[in-house]
């Protein structure tokens, strides 16, 4: 099993550090073999292995593996067309506000934020099993954290934002999650969504009250913490025509604010002893930073890491989340080169989509459609229902669904509906 070390610069330095200002993992190293799990963090002190040979590749050397993904165009590219609209997946996030945070949050205090913490930060019950990350993402992102938690000892202006942007669905959001899982950190996150508002100036506090909350998880709870916006050019980039608003400037204000001042942050209209706040780290996701206000991106304020999968990434991924129907790895690879050039998520859709005849099945035997509802949510209690078999998974069945997904993308490309119903729109 090769272990992957976090090559920091510092790390024999760092036992004497941490214990004043309350990280709670000392120097730490984390297994990204193929069984290594999220979990597997470990406590490691010994810097012995920092030559490891078996030490991930850096960015600068990733395979010339071209997810053509990156540019929208996939799959279709080897088909010498263009995938103009194929980047949808932002598009469809946009607008969607976290379910987590739909109370009225704004302006309150003490131990109210106490409770607002409970429901703003993030838990990771959700992220169960094994899962892979990429050795070269997480270094980045790990060293990033690292970095802004020891700011005030480093001798070196340290950008406050990471901005991980590249390709659609191709992990940015999930491993970092499970970066954060890792490290045992409790982010408080945003989504694209919470950046535009009917009220002006909203958005700005809001980023405000969750930077000084993920604070808090710091101060009070001597955890790490960090604010994580998702997808933030869905909210603030610009595309096209598209107008710059009020609350965009506010936001982008605010961020550029907070990076150049990380420790002091006004919720209220006065700057109070309280505006005093722990430094943490801010890591944004992103398809195309290219259309945000150039001076938030600039290198002082946001570190930027374009991320994009080499093949081996994919494989070790797509293996990891393959592994319990027992499909080997140089199965793995057939179904990757069968399907290249496709974002991590096409492998994860595929997948399900090998589940769709077993739940038809299922679903005849609990009676049709009808009784879907009554089955499903108006049970007695200890009513069974029926047991649900999962297909036995094949590379064949596999291949299959990869093709029929491949189908579904081909259609939305070749039909453009978008053309015949909206003729008077320019293209
Ligand atoms: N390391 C991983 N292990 C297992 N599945 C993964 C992994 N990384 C990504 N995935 C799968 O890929 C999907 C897409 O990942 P994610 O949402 O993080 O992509 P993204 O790059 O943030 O996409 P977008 O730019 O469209 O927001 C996830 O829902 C998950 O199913």
């Amino acid at each position: 099993m090769a272990l992957f070390r976090l090559p920091y610069s510092f790390p024999s330095t760092l036992p004497s550090f941490f214990p004043k200002i309350l990280l709670p993992v000392p120097s730490f190293s984390i297994s990204c073999s193929s069984k290594s799990t999220p979990n597997q963090l470990k406590n490691n002190d010994d810097n012995s292995n920092s030559d490891n040979p078996k030490k991930p590749k850096r960015l600068s050397e990733q395979s010339s593996w071209e997810a053509k993904d990156s540019e929208g165009r996939d799959y279709l590219y080897r088909l010498g067309k263009e995938a103009d609209n194929m980047n949808i997946a932002v598009g469809a996030r946009a607008g969607v506000i976290d379910d987590l945070f739909t109370g009225n949050f704004l302006g309150k205090d003490s131990d109210i934020v106490f409770d607002y913490r409970q429901k703003a930060t993030r838990s990771f019950e959700y992220l169960q099993g094994d899962y892979y990350i990429a050795p070269v993402f997480l270094d980045k992102v790990a060293c990033h954290i690292v970095k802004n938690y020891l700011a005030h000892l480093l001798n070196v202006k340290i950008p406050l934002i990471l901005g991980v942007w590249g390709g659609k669905g191709q992990g940015k959001t999930f491993q970092t999650e499970l970066i954060f899982q890792a490290m045992g950190i409790e982010p408080v996150i945003m989504s694209a969504g919470e950046l535009e508002s009917d009220r002006a100036g909203e958005p700005g506090k809001l980023i405000r009250e969750r930077y000084r909350t993920a604070s808090q998880v710091v101060q009070n709870q001597g955890k790490m913490s960090c604010l994580m916006i998702n997808d933030i050019d869905a909210g603030l980039g610009r595309f096209g025509n598209t107008q710059m608003t009020v609350n965009n400037q506010i936001v982008v204000g605010t961020l550029m604010n907070l990076s150049d001042n990380p420790t002091r942050v006004s919720i209220g209209q006065d700057w109070r002893e309280s505006d005093i706040t722990n430094r943490v780290p801010i890591i944004v996701t992103g398809n195309d930073f290219s259309t945000i206000y150039a001076p938030l991106i600039r290198d002082g304020r946001m570190e930027k890491f374009y991320w994009q999968p080499t093949k081996e990434d994919i494989v070790n991924i797509v293996h990891r989340m393959y592994e319990k129907d027992d499909i080997s790895k140089d199965e793995v690879v057939t179904i990757v080169e069968t399907f290249p050039n496709q974002a991590l998520d096409f492998y994860g859709a595929l997948r399900s989509r090998t589940y769709d005849r077993s739940i038809s099945k299922w679903i005849e035997d609990i009676g049709g459609i009808e009784n879907l509802g009554n089955k499903l949510l108006g049970r007695k209690k200890n009513e069974e229902l029926p047991v649900y078999t999962p297909p036995q998974q094949t590379v064949e069945a596999l291949l299959e669904s990869g093709y029929s997904l491949l189908r579904e993308q081909q259609l939305i490309m070749d039909t453009k509906l978008s053309k015949e119903y909206m003729k008077n729109i320019d293209d």
